[in-house]
C-alpha cells in the first residue's frame, strides 16, 4: 500500500469539492481546464487511484509519479498535481495539471482541504521515538475503550477502525491515505485516534495538515542512520512534531539525555514522565511486579494522585509505554481518577502483536516473539526475560538487509551479553548477502563475549528449531526481529512467513503446546 488506501481505509460517502476552488484555495497555477470539475479523493501511486481523484505526481528515489499520470487517468483521476518538471512530463497524459513548486509539500493540507479533516475532528493523539510508538497507540487503544470511547489506529502492524483491522505496510501512511482514514474515521464515530508518526514521516511530510491534540516521545537510540547523517540529524527529524504547527501539547519520557534535550527545546508545553527513581519529572512511574505474563505498575502525577494497573507484558519499557499513554489521555483532558477506576481491577487488556509475544503455553520454555530490531530493543527485552527466567536464556535474531548497517555489531554484543546462547539466522536479507549481514552479528557477539555458545543457522524455521532443541522447561527464548510479519523478503521477493505460527507449529512437534 503506497500512497492511496483501500476502499475500507477512505470515507465512503464523500463530498465533492471544486477543482477550481482548491486550485485558487492553494493559488497553483493551473494547465488545461478544470472549471467543471469536482474532486472527491487525492492519490500518490496511480495504481490506487479511484474514480474522482486527484493523483498527486511527486519524485521519489525511483522515479517521478508524474510518469505515471496516464495510468492514474485511466483508474479515473480528474487532474494531476505536480511540479514544474512533472507538468512537463505528464504533458501526454491529458489531465489538466495544477502546478506547485513542491507537490509532497503540498500534499498534506491539499488531502486535509479535499477530506476536510479539520471538520469535526477526533482527538488525536501522535507517538514519536525510536522504540515503543506501536505499543503506545496500542496501549492509548486499549484505555480508550476501557473508558468506551471509539477509537482508532495506525501503527506499523494495523490501522484500525474500531473493530476494523486492516494490515500495514509503512509506520505512517502518506499525507493522502492519513487524511482518507481520518475521514473514513469520522464517518464511524471514531472519536480519538493514536497515530505513530515515524521520523520519515516527519522528515517526508507525511504528518503534514494535522494538528495533533497531544503527542508523546518514548525515546530516541540507535536506528535509521542509513536515512540521517547522525543521531543529531535523526533526533531533530523527531523534534518537529514538538512544534506548535504540529501539536498542542507533548509528554516526553526524560529518562535518556535525548528526553532532556527535546523538554529543552520542545516549542510546545510539554509534561514529562520517569521511570528511573531520583530522575526530576512531573509523573513517577514505579513497576511493582513483573513475572513472564504481566507487569504491575504505579504512576504518581504532579499533584499527589496515584493509579495503579497492569499490562499483560513483560518489561519495565511497556509499563512505561503504558505509562506514557495514560499521562497522554491525561494531557487531552481526561480525569485520572477516571483512568484509574477503569483500569485498576483488570487491567489493561492490551494486546500488541508480535511484540515480546508470548506464543508458548503453561508447559516447557516460554518462547516471545519480538519485533526489537536495534540494539536497545534487544536490550530492554532481553533485561525484562532476564529478570522473570530462571534458567537459560537462548536468542534467536538476525538483522534487516539494505538498512542501517552501523548497528549489526552492536546487535550482536548486545545479544552475547544478555543470553546465553545465541542462534543467529536470516530475517530480511533483501538485496544484501544474508551470509555477509550474519557475519556482522556474529563478529559484533564474538568481540564482546568471545566464548559465547553461537548457531548460525540461515533458515529461519530450522534455526528456531535448534533454539527449541537448547532449552527446556524454567528456559526462554527471545526471538527477535519478526514480530508481527507474515513474510521474509529477498532479493525482491516476499515469502510467506509467520514466525508466531511457526514458533506455535515448532511447540507442537515438540509436545510442549497442545
Ligand atoms: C525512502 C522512502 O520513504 N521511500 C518511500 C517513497 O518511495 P520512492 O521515493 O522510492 O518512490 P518511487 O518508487 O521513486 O516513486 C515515486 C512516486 O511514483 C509513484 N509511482 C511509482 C510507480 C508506479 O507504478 N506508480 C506510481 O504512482 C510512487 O507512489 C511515488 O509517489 O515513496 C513511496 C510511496 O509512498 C513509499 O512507499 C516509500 O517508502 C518505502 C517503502 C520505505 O521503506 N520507507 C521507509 C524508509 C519508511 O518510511 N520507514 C518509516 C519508519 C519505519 C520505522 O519506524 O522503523 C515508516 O514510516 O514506515
Ligand atoms: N519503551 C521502549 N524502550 C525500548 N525498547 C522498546 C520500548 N518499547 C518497545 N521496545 C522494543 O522495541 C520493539 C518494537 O516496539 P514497537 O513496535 O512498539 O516500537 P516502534 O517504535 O513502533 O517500532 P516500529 O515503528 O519499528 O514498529 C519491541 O518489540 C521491543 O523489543
Amino acid at each position: 500500500m503506497t500512497g492511496s488506501p483501500p476502499t475500507a481505509l477512505r470515507p465512503q460517502h464523500p463530498s465533492p469539492r471544486s477543482l477550481r476552488g482548491l486550485a485558487d484555495a492553494f493559488g497553483f497555477e493551473v494547465r488545461g481546464g478544470i472549471d467543471d470539475l469536482d474532486v472527491t479523493g487525492v492519490a500518490i501511486a496511480s495504481g490506487s487511484v479511484h474514480g474522482g481523484d486527484l493523483y498527486v505526481g511527486v519524485p521519489g528515489r525511483h522515479a517521478h509519479g508524474a510518469d505515471y499520470a496516464a495510468q492514474a487517468a485511466a483508474n479515473g483521476a480528474v487532474a494531476l498535481l505536480t511540479d514544474a518538471a512533472g507538468a512537463e512530463r505528464a504533458a501526454e497524459s491529458g489531465l489538466p495539471v495544477l502546478v506547485t513548486p513542491d507537490a509532497r509539500a503540498a500534499l498534506g493540507e491539499v488531502a486535509a482541504w479535499i477530506h476536510r479533516t479539520a471538520e469535526n475532528p477526533a482527538t488525536l493523539f501522535g507517538v514519536t521515538g525510536t522504540n515503543g510508538k506501536t505499543s503506545v497507540v496500542y496501549l492509548l487503544d486499549a484505555v480508550l475503550r476501557r473508558l468506551g470511547v471509539v477509537a482508532g489506529l495506525t501503527s506499523t502492524a494495523e490501522r484500525r477502525i474500531g473493530d476494523e483491522v486492516v494490515t500495514s505496510s509503512l509506520t505512517t501512511p502518506e499525507a493522502s491515505e492519513l487524511h482518507a482514514l481520518l475521514a473514513r474515521m469520522r464517518e464511524v464515530d471514531v472519536r480519538a485516534v493514536g497515530i505513530e508518526v515515524s521520523a520519515q514521516a516527519l522528515s517526508r511530510h507525511r504528518v503534514d495538515g494535522i494538528v495533533f491534540d497531544v503527542v508523546g516521545f518514548t525515546n530516541l537510540s540507535h536506528d535509521h542512520l542509513d536515512d540521517y547523517a547522525s543521531m543529531l540529524e535523526y533526533f531533530d527529524a523527531k523534534r518537529e512534531l514538538f512544534t506548535p504547527e504540529r501539536a498542542r501539547r507533548g509528554v516526553v519520557t526524560v529518562d535518556s539525555e535525548w528526553g532532556e534535550r527535546l523538554v529543552a527545546e520542545s516549542r510546545i508545553p510539554v509534561a514529562t514522565l520517569a521511570i528511573e527513581p531520583g530522575v526530576d519529572a512531573d509523573w513517577h512511574l514505579t513497576v511493582l511486579d513483573e513475572t513472564p505474563v504481566q507487569t504491575r505498575f504505579r504512576l504518581e502525577a504532579p499533584d499527589g494522585r496515584a493509579l495503579e494497573t497492569s499490562i499483560p507484558l513483560i518489561g519495565r519499557y511497556n509499563a512505561a509505554n503504558a505509562a506514557l499513554a495514560i499521562v497522554m489521555l491525561v494531557e487531552a483532558g481526561n480525569d485520572l481518577d477516571l483512568i484509574a477506576g477503569a483500569v485498576a481491577e483488570h487491567g489493561i487488556d492490551a494486546y500488541i502483536p508480535g511484540r515480546t509475544e508470548r506464543v508458548s503455553g503453561d508447559r516447557g520454555p516460554v518462547v516471545y516473539i519480538d519485533y526489537g530490531h536495534t540494539p536497545d530493543a534487544f536490550t530492554q527485552a532481553l533485561e525484562a526475560i532476564r529478570r522473570t527466567t530462571e534458567g537459560r536464556v537462548v536468542m534467536v535474531f538476525g538483522a534487516d538487509g539494505d538498512r542501517d548497517t552501523t548497528k549489526r555489531a552492536e546487535m550482536g554484543a548486545i545479544a552475547a551479553r544478555g543470553a546465553d546462547a545465541l542462534v543467529v539466522t536470516d530475517f530480511h536479507p533483501r538485496w544484501e548477502d544474508p551470509a555477509a549481514i550474519r557475519a556482522a552479528l556474529i563478529a559484533g557477539a564474538k568481540a564482546a563475549v568471545p566464548d559465547r555458545e553461537i548457531h548460525e543457522i540461515a533458515d529461519q524455521r530450522a534455526a528456531f528449531r535448534h533454539a527449541l532443541s537448547l532449552v527446556g522447561e524454567g528456559d526462554a527464548i527471545l526471538y527477535a526481529g519478526p514480530g508481527h510479519e507474515d513474510y521474509q523478503e529477498v532479493a525482491g521477493v516476499k515469502h510467506p512467513y509467520s514466525a508466531r505460527d511457526d514458533a506455535r507449529l515448532a511447540l507442537q512437534e515438540a509436545g510442549w503446546l497442545g
